[in-house]
């Protein structure tokens, strides 16, 4: 499991970045603030960073220009090429996924993401967490913006939002994916040794960052 999304990426790919800069009307507010969000990971990022799903590399290329060594993975190959473009080519770009990647050729210090992790279930977030904490030291950070809700309510009242704004694109997404609560995301983080904060970037996008504590 994991990448059984990928075929919406592969046929999402050639016009992904019209999407982020608010081009189509169901997305609005789910990218609204995209620039900013990927400058705030940037920002909290250290200085040796693995990306999960760079999508066409707008991260990353923040990151690379922000002077970081960068460790990029994509299980997209439309993605990877476009990706591709944006990068200098001394950033070699990983084919993998959240839970099964090459292995970083250096000691990480933050592992980040943007709009990926709902790709996992609650139970392959909480696996994949263990596992990303065995790749930092302490204090390491794991930096993911995503869509996450405050409770199930808010999450059903979007959801009927979407529906009665004829967004319905937009509603089997959030229907269909893995889009946590925070609270779960709370508690997977905890089991799995991070302290976490939150901060909500737009109606539907939040950042968490968690820091390794043992
Ligand atoms: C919404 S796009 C986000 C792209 C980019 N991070 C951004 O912020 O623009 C989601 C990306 O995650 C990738 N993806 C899908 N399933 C994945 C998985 N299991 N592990 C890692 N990446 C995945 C997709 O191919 C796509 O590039």
């Amino acid at each position: 499991m994991g990448r059984e999304f990928l075929d919406i990426f592969t046929d999402w790919s050639s016009d992904y970045d019209e999407f982020v800069e608010g081009k189509d009307p169901e997305y609005e507010a789910v990218f609204e603030g995209y620039q900013d969000i990927l400058k705030d990971i940037v920002q909290r990022s250290g200085t040796r960073v693995l990306e999960f799903g760079i999508g066409t590399g707008n991260l990353t290329q923040q990151l690379v220009t922000a002077g970081k060594w960068v460790f990029p993975i994509e299980p997209s190959k439309e993605m990877r090429q476009l990706a591709r473009k944006k990068l200098p080519k001394e950033v070699i770009i990983y084919d993998g996924d959240l839970q099964q990647y090459p292995k970083p050729l250096r000691q990480l210090d933050t592992i980040v993401s943007s709009y990926v992790f709902h790709h996992l279930t609650n139970e392959e977030k909480g696996k994949a967490l263990i596992d990303y904490a065995h790749q930092l030291e302490i204090g390491g950070k794991i930096i993911f913006a995503d869509t996450m809700f405050e409770s199930q309510k808010i999450m059903d009242q979007l959801i009927q939002q979407a529906k009665q704004n004829e967004f319905y694109t937009l509603a089997d997404d959030l229907e269909r994916e893995y889009y946590p609560l925070i609270s779960t995301l709370r508690e997977l983080f905890n089991q799995a040794g991070f302290e976490i904060e939150f901060e909500q970037k737009n109606e539907y996008v939040w950042i968490v960052e968690g820091t390794k504590q043992v």
